[in-house]
């Protein structure tokens, strides 16, 4: 199993977003992980082929492909593994979808649910909304560095902290203890997505 990377980019296919140069632009400023994660309105079939284009770039940079959501998209392509949260299969149903040896996130939001997930079988955990975030809605209020913390010190799998992340507070959520931390609209709403990307690298704990 590819181990879990520290700098996560979450593709951004909301209308009139480059998804693919976005990450393309990530992966050079030294991202490490992209997830592909299609809006509900994208097709299985425009989720795999944007997929397959993303793992080609990640492949190129030795960095890990994940899908969001749609395991079977993951499968079908060849990635690295998934994430799932509430809405998606339970983390020991979508364990078997991906077998033993894939990179399987779940969401978390509290040590309990933190537990219960890697209990389940999930690499890592997906922690937040850390801040505010306008990216997704239907959000609970945001948890902070401290709500992520107390994830952090419940498990021993890697955390990665999301929500309203910029390389500013990257630093702060790296302080108390995260593996890493994912992002959407600070790089891909940047008008540089590559220098915005490159001032997170500077920030990860070496
Ligand atoms: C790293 C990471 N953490 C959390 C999420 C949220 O996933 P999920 O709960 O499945 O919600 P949607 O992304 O499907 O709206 C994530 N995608 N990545
Ligand atoms: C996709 C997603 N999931 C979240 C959660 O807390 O479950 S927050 C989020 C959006 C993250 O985007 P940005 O970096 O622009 O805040
Ligand atoms: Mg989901």
């Amino acid at each position: 199993m590819r181990t879990v990377g520290r700098l996560h980019l979450i593709t951004d296919t909301r209308p009139g977003r480059d998804a693919v140069a976005v990450a393309a632009a990530a992966l050079q400023a030294g991202f490490d992980t992209v997830q592909v994660r299609p809006e509900d309105a994208v097709t299985d079939r425009e989720a795999y082929e944007l997929t397959v284009r993303i793992l080609e770039l990640c492949r190129r940079h030795g960095a890990a492909c994940l899908v969001n959501d749609r395991l079977h998209v993951a499968v079908a392509a060849g990635a690295d593994g998934g994430h799932v949260g509430a809405d998606d299969l339970p983390v020991a149903a979508a364990r078997r979808v991906l077998g033993p040896d894939a990179i399987l996130g779940a969401t978390a939001r509290n040590a309990v649910q933190a537990r219960r997930a890697v209990a389940d079988g999930a690499t890592y955990l997906g922690v937040g909304p850390a801040f505010a975030t306008t990216t997704k809605t239907g959000l609970p209020d945001a948890i902070g560095p401290a709500g992520v913390q107390a994830v952090v010190e419940a498990v021993d799998v890697p955390v990665v902290a999301i929500g309203g992340v910029t390389a500013a507070r990257a630093a702060e959520l790296f302080a108390v203890g995260v593996h890493a931390v994912a992002v959407v609209g600070a790089v891909s709403t940047a008008v540089d997505p590559g220098a915005a990307a490159a001032a997170f690298f500077t920030v990860v704990p070496r």
